[in-house]
């Protein structure tokens, strides 16, 4: 035996390592990351059909994500809740000219490879649909297309772009119309970078450690003092001042699901939402867009929910 090699291996010598594999993960990885960035400062609606895209696109929505359920109505019907079908997929991408999100279970790589093949032009590795994987999520960087991600702190974050994700989102709790699990964990993540940010190589070491992040990828992110990809919020925006809130607190952008489709008048209000992220530091503008919308959707608190219908402790 060699004295490289692995002592655990069948004697088969691994391939060496192809260098410009290596790189074009890398060049792959700026580039979708980079066409992320073209969504910053926009919202991005859930859709469940033809129309709702229409609607969305004319209220100046920079993205639609197809569904066949908000997570609201896969909430209140309970089940498992998979990748949606391919057909409505396709006619939400034929009826629209802005980038197309379809999402696939955590884990789930092959509902991801028939998405990429479907041509959407992100897919969210979701936990508002049911985890098929209890252990691993998906390996993002064997993918061309881009993968949004959701995250509740630092830690979730850096791992999904470690595997890939080229956007993050704060997880939020999808589907309630309440948004204080969307503050909290942008307020979280903001904070632990503004830790991170004040170490020092050793400390950030142990942080990294416990964090269960790499330790390149944490320093790059103290440097910036920001992830180094786009970071949405998402989960409970159900108002134009939830949406501002948000960006107020340092978001890139926003995905607005149940809110929108569910509450009355989802033209006036999807627009009035897509102003308020335009305009999330002026308040007149911002008292402008919320009047006269109507009722928001009833929701639920995040407080009333049971442990098991929380969708954000899904991944790790
Ligand atoms: O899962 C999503 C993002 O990928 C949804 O778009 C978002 O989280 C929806 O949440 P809500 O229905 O509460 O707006």
């Amino acid at each position: 035996m060699s004295e490289f090699a692995n002592p655990r291996s069948n004697g088969t010598p691994r391939p060496p390592v192809d260098p410009s594999a290596v790189s074009s993960y890398n060049t792959s990885f700026t580039l979708k990351a980079g066409l992320a960035q073209m969504l910053k400062g926009g919202v991005i609606m859930d859709v469940v059909n033809a129309e709702q895209a229409i609607i969305a696109e004319r209220a100046g929505a920079c993205a639609v994500m197809a569904l066949e359920r908000v997570p609201a109505d896969i909430r209140a019907e309970g089940g498992v809740a998979r990748m949606s079908d391919p057909k409505l997929i396709e006619e939400i991408i034929d009826a629209v000219s802005i980038p197309v999100m379809a999402k696939c279970r955590i884990g789930h790589f092959v509902e991801a490879q028939i998405l990429e093949a479907l041509g959407v032009d992100y897919i969210d590795e979701s936990e508002v649909l049911t985890p098929a994987d209890q252990v691993y999520h998906i390996t993002k960087h064997h993918f061309k297309v881009p993968f949004v991600c959701g995250a509740r702190n630092l830690g979730e974050a850096l791992r999904r772009i470690s595997e890939g994700a080229a956007m993050i989102r704060t997880k939020g709790e999808a589907g309630t119309g309440d948004v204080t699990e969307a503050v909290k964990h942008i307020r979280t993540i903001n904070q632990e970078i503004r830790k991170a940010a004040g170490m020092s190589d050793e400390e950030l070491y142990v942080y990294a450690k416990e964090l269960g992040v790499s330790f390149h990828l944490l320093k790059e992110t103290a440097k910036k003092g920001r992830l180094n990809v786009v970071n949405f919020a998402a989960g409970g925006i159900a108002t134009p001042a939830d949406a501002a809130m948000c960006m107020q607190l340092g978001c890139d952008g926003v995905f607005v699901g149940s809110g929108i489709f569910l509450g009355h008048n989802p033209e006036k209000r999807a627009k009035a939402i897509v102003q308020a992220v335009t305009h999330y530091n002026d308040p007149k503008v911002l008292a402008e867009v919320s009047t006269d919308l109507g009722p928001a959707m009833v929701g639920r608190t995040v407080e009333s929910l049971k442990q098991s219908e929380r969708l954000a402790g899904r991944g790790w």
